[in-house]
């Protein structure tokens, strides 16, 4: 064959692989982009997907499809359109799609954060059961919680005058504890291997994890890319497989202790389950033992840094305002003085909700959720989104609408306070998103913050890192986490 009979094949190929691209997309879709034969739109997203999201909202409108490769991915950029999805069409709305990224080390995806059905159905509802039965948004978790805190806040008394300080891995070494509280029914000191090892791996996680690798969307490129030695995909499969084995160990402790009927933590209720459901059915297949693994660890990775990263942003806001760190010290001072917080005081102080409220809007922890899927053939309005459409909520737009906030670069923990002084509650506030997938660790998350906050402000004040500029930048990656997490305090 000469050059140009090999030019015009190619030439071909590429027009047919085009229409092809373009005849496959569904009619009726909402305005949006297919980008790039094959690649789509994704070679064009930036690291911190909301980023670029917001960029095509301009053009498209709140609610527009895009491709990531091959995947058809409907994006929501405005409160309605989320809301319409995720509570009035929430059962179609509630599927998770495959993220290569939570993968075992079998390839397989388990837990609770990234499954969907029946299994993550039955397992959801009996998670939200055990935190309730274990005192989680009642008040008999406070005392644990605040036993907790007094280890974390003997360790921050030892810092005073020492320069600034990591306060991140403090926190999360005792956020992590509050999980294993309820996860295994008990705290480990702060040197203990397992705490060190749970530390090692999220900041590894926290590190290489991606929203929108190439891997979930061209699924035979990751054992390509392990066989090329991908340092990411090499670190990925590392943490996953130290942690399944630090959790199988914990599970195997608990377990031997283990009396048959007690519901006490979460593996002993998951235990005494599966037992009652093995006597009826030998072939059961929700309540198993790689699953407690596998839903154990996402407490854990699910519940550590978002709380420890949220109280970081909080410590550094108050940093970088000193009057209003010294106004809600005086409120704090005033309601509570020295004696223990407790989750019921929250209705007296006003400000220090107004200010959780407000990091959790400006911060916007996880811009986009975690990814939905729709699970059958469906109109939203008025368009078609067809069967396993990849649905990504835009949580922090709703954060910065100006139509919903006025002056949304500004941090204002005022704009949370009513006419009566009390903390208002708008519904568009949506930092552990709405409906069926909604944070299941949200009334725990809530009275951590709470109890850490008040705690924190009794006893310190932050301040700068000392000789340097706050840094409010943030690494790409599914939470928006500090770059630079030095902070100072000062002792009370
Ligand atoms: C400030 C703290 C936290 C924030 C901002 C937060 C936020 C979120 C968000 C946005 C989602 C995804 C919702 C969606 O897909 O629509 C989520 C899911 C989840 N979170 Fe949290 N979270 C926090 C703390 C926690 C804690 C402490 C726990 C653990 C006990 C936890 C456990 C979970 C679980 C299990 C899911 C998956 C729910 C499901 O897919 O059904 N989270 N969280």
């Amino acid at each position: 064959m000469d050059l140009w009979s090999i030019l015009t094949w190619v030439v071909v190929i590429i027009l047919l692989s085009v229409t092809y691209w373009y005849m496959t997309i569904p009619n009726n879709l909402p305005p949006g982009t297919a980008g790039l034969p094959i690649v789509g739109y994704l070679p064009f997203f930036n690291l911190q997907p909301n980023i670029t999201m917001d960029k095509l909202a301009k053009k498209f409108g709140n609610i527009y499809y895009v491709y990531m490769g091959s995947q058809l991915s409907l994006v929501l950029n405005d409160f309605e359109s989320i809301k319409q999805a995720f509570l009035t069409q929430g059962d179609t709305f509630a599927g998770r799609c495959h993220l290569t990224e939570f993968e075992n080390t079998n390839g397989e995806i388990s837990g609770v954060v990234m499954t969907d059905g029946e299994f993550w159905k039955q397992h959801r509802r009996f998670i939200i059961r055990n935190l309730r039965d274990n005192g989680v948004g009642k008040l008999t978790i406070e005392p644990l919680i605040l036993n907790e805190i007094q280890y974390f806040l003997n360790e921050l008394k030892k810092l005073d005058g020492k320069g600034s300080f990591d306060l991140k891995t403090y926190l999360a070494t005792s956020m992590t504890n509050n999980i294993n509280i309820l996860v295994n029914g008990r705290r480990y000191n702060y040197d203990h291997p397992i705490v060190a090892d749970t530390l090692k791996s999220l900041k590894d996680f926290e590190e290489v994890v991606q929203v929108l690798p190439y891997e979930t969307f061209f699924p035979w490129l990751k054992p390509l890319l392990l066989k090329l030695n991908s340092k990411r995909l090499a670190r990925l499969a590392n943490f996953r497989a130290m942690a399944d084995k630090r959790m199988a160990s914990v599970i195997e402790e608990t377990a031997s202790n283990f009396v048959a009927g007690q519901t006490d933590n979460y593996v002993q209720a998951f235990l005494t389950e599966k037992n009652n459901r093995s006597k009826n059915n030998p072939n059961e297949t929700i309540f198993t033992d790689n699953g407690l693994i596998a839903i154990a660890l996402d407490l854990v990775n699910a519940g550590t840094d978002t709380s420890a990263s949220t109280l970081v942003w909080t410590a550094m806001y108050m940093a970088k305002y000193p009057e209003i760190q010294r106004k809600v010290q005086d409120e704090i001072d005033s309601v509570i003085g020295q004696r223990e917080p407790s989750y019921n005081d929250r209705s007296n102080t006003p400000y220090v909700e107004a200010i959780i409220n407000e990091i959790h809007r400006i911060v916007s922890l996880v811009p986009v959720a975690v990814p939905h899927r729709v699970i059958k053939d469906t109109t939203f309005y008025g368009y078609n989104i067809p069967k396993n459409t990849m649905v990504i909520p835009n949580l922090k737009a709703v954060h910065y609408d100006p139509k919903l906030w006025g002056d949304p670069e500004n941090f204002r923990p005022e704009r949370f306070i009513g006419s009566n002084g009390e903390c208002l509650k708008p519904e568009y506030l949506l930092p552990f998103s709405i409906g069926k997938r909604a944070c299941a660790g949200e009334p725990l998350a809530r009275v951590e913050l709470y109890l850490y906050f008040v705690s924190l402000m009794q006893n310190f004040t932050f301040l700068p890192p000392e000789g340097k500029e706050l840094s409010f930048e943030s690494p790409p990656g599914f939470l928006i986490q500090p770059k630079t997490k030095l902070i100072s305090i000062k002792t009370r």
